[in-house]
């Protein structure tokens, strides 16, 4: 839906009133206003429209500005009409067809229309035109100009078409200007006292443009073989005009009155259009005259329109100017609904259908992607690093657990060797005990033997042995008996052949021919051997046994001292390992944790998710409504407001003309009545001098009436016009033919005219002495300064009492009366008149007052609705941002449960 373009065109003032050229209209913007004289803007008669074009303005700015649009538009399918109004001699005709040096919006119109079409190398254009008019209400074709009288109708197909209109195809703007020179030369024109060459008909230029994409054609595609088809109007309109200015007369006069009628029944449908009949159902007058009929599309149908309304500065058509102008404000609330027009194949509509299915597939493709997909694969990205790490940290903690194990199997094996150390410590100390007993001897033999280191051996094992020989003597002493008495026992070797290592006891016995009973008892495995070789073995092997074994045994001290060293730094990796594990089986749970909160986040922003979109349709259906509301609100009561404003102006105004019209009724009445009293004054001076004159020569002399000179008839207005109104004829009183009887003033010197109705006077003389005597007693009437009649109030006041006339008393006296009531008539109306002045006065201030206070409710209302609208917008914004939040979260977390 869009509203139709209107400008004001305001032409320079014209020549003949080039005298009083004061600036009435005032333009600021685009809002032109009616000033006083002296430039002060008179309330309520501002208007403001799309463009208010001044004078100084040409038609080729106006086109730029304001029809451009229509004709592009039309080239790519839209239909689109341009048409001026205005009052005759405001300059449509000027503004549409212009000249040869200043092109008119046609020429311009017809010059674009062309220069596209050669621009547009990927389509292929049919141009028709055609010309007709509308004169005295029979549409004639300008083209083909025998046909005439042509009929409008109305079809699904064609919609409405003025059929036998005959189109021409044209393909150059020569041949076009050509056919509309043709049809000018057919057009009704008419010289007026406004304008020399008024148009009296109202014309229609018509181009029908079809297209065709040209590259569809060639590659033999059906999918864009639709035809655009569209029709641009481009219209003159007959000006409306008042005869009292044109002079028009015959003719003229009948051509004005269909152009006023027609021009009637537009401003009517502009009306019920602006008034929203239309979209209520309501009747809209088209078919009350070709025009409107043949504009329907364009005024409130599939079209797009501008309207150019012309309009004359001058004074003395303020009036009319603001007629046009109202019309220009109702027409600026129209609005049409314009489309492309095409005509398509089924096949090409299926496969433009198709495509189109295809083209929304793809953006639903390209947007679920383009918003989520990124998300998505951000997500997994995400979700693939923490499995990988959690992977990488479950491998770790395995080994971890491994080497843990290992460690501990280490430390068990370690343990068990400081065991079987501690278990080869105690059998040493047994064998120092041995070696006390034998003490002397041993040391006789090594210094025998020459061996100096023996004897320091065996000391310094002796310090070195730390343990309590004395409990351990006991225990070896008693094992050694059992075992010197054959008595041997081997219970408790299947535990130590368990934890012995074989390969220890190899290397603790390397070499040793061991003939001591406790070094067979200490390797079972060997025993036997070794019992034969003890049998055989000499002393000193045994103690070259013992040296070997306590240095071996310092050996496994030392070894067993850094055993229990890495022992105990084990156990502080351990510990460490096992905080590192703690670490991390709290990690472990965070992240379960974190999971099922991801997962629980999820639900509430699904519920968040519907909770909003529950509330931003309920949002979106308040604010509908509100703005609906609002809307028909706010129309209505502008509307109503406005109308109701229209309709007290125009009452008052209507009041106010028919108190005029009864003023001037009135007054032509009262003037009609004081020539009627001048001419009674003048018979009866005529009359009286007649009858001075006559009065002597008469045979009833004595009963005349003489009107002498020193008491002459009073009927004094002192060469003013009296203002003296009468209704009632004199002649119808007396019976008398005034005429006859009663010569004009100027008359009454003329001898022959007096000889001549001598004689019929004499015959009147008598009535005459007897009206006047009753006339003398009764009535008495003088014309008072003020020009109204009276009664006499004083004898001789006014009127000579001798000039008295019986059968016009009653005459008289109704006509005083009436006067009088003429009179208090006038007086009251006059007073009435000042009244309704004044009620327009008080009413139009009233309204001024209302129209601000509608003003500024309305702006505050503008004001309200933008920041609403603003407001609207920052919450749909976070609603939408909300919306892709979620959905990508959504996205997130169904790719994640995947
Ligand atoms: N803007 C303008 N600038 C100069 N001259 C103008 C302008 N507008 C109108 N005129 C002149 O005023 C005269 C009347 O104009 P025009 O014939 O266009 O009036 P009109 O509105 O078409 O009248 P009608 O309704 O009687 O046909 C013409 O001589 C025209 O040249």
């Amino acid at each position: 839906m869009e509203k139709i373009g209107v400008a004001v065109r305001v032409r320079p003032f014209s020549s003949s009133d080039a005298t009083t050229k004061a600036n009435y209209w005032k333009i600021v913007d685009n809002t032109i206003s009616l000033c006083s004289p002296l430039g002060t803007p008179v309330s309520g008669q501002a208007f403001t429209f799309d463009y208010v074009f001044g004078p100084e303005v040409g038609t080729q700015a106006i086109y730029e500005w304001h029809t451009r649009g229509v004709i592009s538009s039309a080239l790519h399918g839209f239909n689109g009409t341009v048409f001026a109004y205005g009052q005759t001699s405001s300059g449509k005709t000027y503004t549409m067809r212009g000249s040869k040096m200043d092109l008119g919006l046609i020429g311009l119109a017809v010059h674009e229309v062309f220069s596209h079409i050669q621009q547009m190398t990927d389509r292929e254009f049919l141009i028709r035109v055609s010309y007709m008019e509308i004169y005295n209400e029979d549409i004639n074709d300008l083209i083909a100009p025998e046909n005439r009288k042509l009929q409008v109708h109305e079809n699904l197909e064609k919609g409405i078409f003025v059929a036998g209109l005959r189109e021409e195809i044209v393909s150059s703007p020569r041949q076009v200007f050509e056919l509309l020179e043709f049809g000018e030369a057919h057009r009704h024109v008419g010289q007026t006292n406004m304008n020399v060459y008024s148009s009296r008909s109202h014309t229609i230029f018509r181009m029908v443009i079809e297209s065709k994409d040209k590259n569809a054609v060639l590659a033999g595609t059906c999918s864009s073989d639709a035809v655009r088809v569209s029709v641009l109007n481009l219209v003159d309109l007959a000006g409306s005009e008042r005869v009292a200015k044109t002079g028009a007369g015959g003719v003229r006069l009948r051509e004005g009155t269909h152009i006023n009628k027609s021009l009637m029944t537009l401003g009517n449908v502009i009306k019920k259009l602006s008034d929203g009949a239309a979209k209520q159902g309501g009747h809209v007058p088209y078919r009350d005259s070709k025009l409107t009929r043949i504009l329907q599309p364009a005024l409130g149908g599939n079209a797009k329109t501008a309207i150019i309304c012309t309009i004359a500065p001058d004074e003395i058509h303020i009036d009319e100017t603001r007629g046009t102008l109202l019309f220009a404000s109702r027409a600026k609330r129209v609005t049409t609904c314009a489309q492309v027009n095409e005509i398509i194949t089924d096949a090409a509509l299926l496969k433009r259908q198709q495509r189109e299915i295809e083209d929304l597939r793809k953006k639903l493709k390209g947007f679920q992607s383009e918003v989520s997909e990124q998300e998505i694969l951000r997500l997994r990205n995400d979700l693939l690093k923490y499995e990988l790490e959690k992977e990488k940290l479950e491998l770790e903690l395995q080994e971890e657990r491994k080497a843990q194990m290992e460690r501990e199997q280490r430390i068990r094996e370690q343990e068990l060797k400081i065991e079987n150390l501690s278990s080869l410590v105690i059998s040493s100390t047994f064998d120092d005990a041995l070696n006390k007993e034998n003490g002397k001897h041993l040391e006789n033999r090594m210094v025998q033997s020459g061996h100096p280191n023996g004897l320091i051996t065996v000391r310094r094992e002796r310090q070195l042995s730390p343990l309590n020989f004395e409990l351990l003597a006991n225990r070896s002493a008693e094992k050694y008996i059992k075992r010197s008495g054959r008595e041997l026992d081997f219970e408790g070797l299947s535990t130590f052949e368990n934890v012995a290592n074989e390969d220890l006891w190899a290397t603790m016995n390397d070499g040793q021919a061991a003939t001591e009973p406790d070094f067979l008892f200490s390797t079972p495995s060997r025993w036997t051997s070794s019992v034969g070789s003890t049998k055989g073995g000499g002393s000193s092997s045994v103690v070259g046994a013992l040296m070997s074994s306590k240095v071996k045994m310092e050996r496994y001290k030392c070894q067993l001292e850094e055993a229990w060293k890495e022992n105990s730094e084990l156990r502080a990796q351990l510990q460490d390992h096992c905080t590192f594990q703690a670490e991390l089986q709290s990690e472990l749970v965070k992240l379960k944790e974190e999971f099922s909160l991801i997962k629980s986040t999820k639900y509430v922003l699904e519920e968040f998710w519907d909770a909003m979109k529950e509330t931003k349709s309920s949002f979106s259906v308040t604010i509908r409504d509100f703005l609906i509301r609002e809307k028909d609100y706010l129309g209505s009561a502008f509307t109503k407001s406005g109308d109701e404003r229209n309709m007290k102006l125009e009452s008052l105004t209507n009041t106010v003309v028919k108190l005029e019209a009864e003023l001037s009724a009135c007054r032509a009445e009262k003037a009609e009545l004081q020539t009627q009293c001048r001419s009674y004054a003048e018979q009866f001076q005529c009359l009286t001098a007649n009858i001075t004159k006559d009065g002597g020569e008469s045979p009833e002399g004595a009963n005349c009436i003489k009107a002498t000179s020193q008491s002459p008839t009073k009927l004094h207005y002192d060469n003013q016009e009296p203002d003296i109104s009468c209704e009632a004829p004199l002649d119808r009183d007396c019976g008398m033919n005034c005429e006859e009887n009663c010569l004009p003033h100027g008359h009454v010197s003329n001898d022959e005219e007096h000889l001549h109705s001598r004689p019929r006077m004499a015959a009147q003389v008598p009535r005459l002495g007897v009206d006047t005597q009753s006339v003398q007693k009764d009535l008495s009437i003088c014309v008072s300064d003020d020009g109204w009649l009276k009664r006499k109030g004083n004898k001789g006041d006014c009127i000579s009492e001798d000039v008295t006339i019986s059968g016009r008393q009653n005459n008289l006296e109704n006509m005083t009366q009436m006067l009088l009531m003429s009179k208090g008539h006038i007086k009251e109306l006059e007073k009435q008149v000042l009244l309704a002045n004044l009620e327009t006065e008080r009413t139009k201030a009233i309204l001024l007052q209302q129209l601000d206070m509608h003003e500024k409710s309305v702006v505050a209302m503008k004001l309200q609705k933008r920041q609403f609208a603003e407001e609207l917008k920052s919450i749909m914004e976070t609603i939408a941002l909300q919306d892709n939040f979620v959905t990508s979260i959504c996205h997130g977390i169904q790719g994640f449960d995947k």
